[in-house]
């Protein structure tokens, strides 16, 4: 049985002071971990205080991103090792938005994900088409595409210890959430995909989210697909009300 994984993305918002105020306010309301993890990917500015808030609790931590190298002279990025060391137990890679506006390509994120096992913090792997792509009925050669690229010389085991994403761009921070029937469709495809490349085991494994304008309103329709194993979760993973909800959508 896969875990449930209930994600905030807080992109770029949050300050160290607001993330303490946030941890106090959620992390003794938040489900068993083996009934659904409950996670935070913050700032990296913002890891620190997070780890601290967070320990000992039911809440996982993580990152929105990392660099493919430990150390070296790579002015601004932020090391996978360090990470491990801070205690973070995921970290997002290849978001829309990396891919978009820091120009980082399947290739970056395939070498991030490796580096990532290397230290041993799991990566959770996003992709997602344009409304363009979907509009021209290539949504699925696309996502198909960035997922065996992404995946590239993963053994089976470490593809079904991760976690991949699903967010069409069209449907992140616009309000347009893809309908459930659209999110397990290809949440469907992905899993047959890993099945392809890998094996059954990797594809009944491995956890899939959804993500694009997922709020306390959906969560439940979504999470009731097969396919859908969790939500990755920007906006409404803001307010610790709304977070709280969120991850406790089976009450
Ligand atoms: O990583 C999260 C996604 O980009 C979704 O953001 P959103 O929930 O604000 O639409």
């Amino acid at each position: 049985m896969r875990t449930p994984i209930i994600a905030g993305n807080w992109k770029l918002h949050m300050n160290p002071e607001q993330t303490k105020e946030f941890v106090a306010a959620v992390k003794d309301k938040l489900p068993e971990a083996s009934k659904v993890e409950a996670l935070i990917c913050a700032p990296a500015v913002d890891l620190e205080s997070l780890a601290q808030a967070a320990a000992g609790s039911n809440l996982r931590v993580g990152a929105e991103n990392a660099y493919f190298e430990d150390e070296g002279a790579f002015t601004g990025e932020t090391s996978p090792k360090v990470l491990k060391e801070m205690g973070m137990n995921y970290c997002i890679i290849g978001h829309s938005e990396r891919r978009g506006y820091f120009h980082e390509t399947d290739e970056d994120i395939n070498k991030k994900a490796k580096a990532l096992f290397a230290n041993d913090v799991t990566p959770i792997i996003c992709c997602g088409e344009s409304l363009e792509t979907r509009e021209a009925n290539k949504q699925e050669d696309w996502v198909v595409s960035q997922i065996k690229a992404a995946l590239a010389g993963l053994s089976a085991d470490q593809v079904a210890s991760l976690v991949i994403a699903y967010e069409p761009i069209w449907a992140i921070g616009t309000g347009k959430t893809a309908s459930s029937d659209q999110a397990e469709e290809m949440c469907k495809t992905i899993r047959d995909t890993v099945k392809d490349l890998y094996n059954e085991e990797a594809a009944e494994n491995v956890r899939i989210q959804y993500g694009g304008s997922v709020n306390p309103g959906n969560v439940k329709e979504l999470m009731a697909k097969p396919d859908i194993d969790g939500g990755l979760v920007g906006g409404a993973s803001l307010k610790p009300d709304s977070f709280l909800e969120l991850v406790n959508y089976q009450d």
